[in-house]
């Protein structure tokens, strides 16, 4: 054979073929999404995402504290309320007694070096479900600009509560301005990471996640804020755009079926992290096909978040987290 074709050499041992990879898993990849919820004790089991619960503060120190032992290094919070009364404008998602602002202060309390993340956002907390504020004038356009001034609102309150990060998943025009703004207003620009989910699509893989979190719109759908999934062009555009307002991190979301846009982000915004989000329906997807005898969990677990590192990402939210910190030892 000639010399030119042989690629063998290079990787026909287990150590070998690690060398191949750019960078290494590391645990410190991997952020845990947890919902949060306004019953304290509550444990309650997320059919759509098996092994995935609901928890109330209470529970908390059972939950995380032996993941925190196993290397666990953050998490993304979403607050799941279910007995506040939801308004327009989602006024209990800055409640100090909700669940989001109790768990940041109750985590930070028990673990100190752990890094805890909020996803913001007003879905959770509008009567009508939806990631913004309406115009008053019956067009059913959400405005932009009360709905950024709100969502910074709310960001600056879990920042006070000692949130490291906040992460904006509304997808309104300018929230990435108006958080900085307000962040660095109140003396929180040097103390708290603004994560932009940049490049959100519209996708089919929320639909576990709004069953989890009880945030599907009450009418219509978020086409008109989260981007068309084909539209690689407005992708690079709102990356280029959160990286100009301020944001620290850069997001991808999904994760798997936009690889080139991960790829693209990390061309575009080569100096800061990059995230992706491994969704609650890439998750089920994964899980179901392994249950369907289609291939080995973890097997298919690793492929897929080495897809993620490989085309460009240094962060990882994926609810495969508590396996990894096992995976990941042996
Ligand atoms: N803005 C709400 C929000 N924040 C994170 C997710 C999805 C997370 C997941 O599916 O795991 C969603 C769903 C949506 O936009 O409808
Ligand atoms: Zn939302
Ligand atoms: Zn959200």
């Amino acid at each position: 054979m000639d010399i030119s074709s042989v690629l063998q050499g290079g990787y026909q041992h287990p150590v070998s073929r690690s060398w191949q990879a750019k960078r290494q898993l590391t645990k410190s990849m991997f952020m845990y999404p947890i919902f949060i919820t306004d019953d304290p004790e509550a444990s309650v089991e997320i059919t759509s995402l098996p092994g995935q619960r609901r928890w109330g503060v209470n529970k908390l120190e059972e939950f995380i504290g032996p993941l925190v032992k196993k290397g666990l290094q953050s998490v993304i919070l979403f607050g799941v309320p279910l007995t506040c009364v939801k308004d327009d404008r989602g006024t209990p998602a800055d409640d100090p007694e909700g669940p989001v602002i109790l768990t940041i202060k109750k985590l930070r309390a028990l673990y100190p070096n752990l890094y805890i993340a909020c996803d913001v956002c007003l879905c959770e907390y509008t009567s009508h479900g939806h990631c913004g504020v309406f115009h008053t004038d019956g067009s059913g356009v959400i405005n932009s600009e009360p709905s950024a001034q709100r969502i910074a609102e709310v960001a600056l309150s879990y920042a006070k509560a000692g949130a490291h990060c906040v992460a904006p998943s509304d997808m309104m025009d300018g929230r990435i301005r108006a958080i900085k703004r307000a962040l660095i207003d109140a003396g929180y620009g040097n103390r708290c990471t603004l994560m932009s989910y940049s490049a959100k699509f519209a996708s089919s893989l929320y639909g576990p996640f709004r069953d989890a979190a009880g945030s599907a719109p009450a009418f219509g759908d978020r086409k008109c804020y989260q981007l068309p999934p084909q539209a690689k062009g407005l992708a690079r555009r709102a990356i280029q755009r959160d990286v100009a307002e301020g944001a620290d991190i850069i997001m991808v979301k999904p994760a798997m079926p936009y690889l080139d846009v991960i790829q693209d982000a990390a061309q575009l915004a080569p100096d800061h992290p990059l995230a992706c989000y491994q969704v609650s329906g890439e998750y089920a997807m994964v899980v179901a096909g392994a249950r369907a005898g289609v291939y080995d969990l973890r097997t298919m677990a690793f492929e897929s978040v080495e897809s993620m590192v490989r085309a460009g990402c240094t962060l990882i939210l994926s609810y495969f987290t508590p396996q990894f910190l096992d995976w990941l030892d042996e």
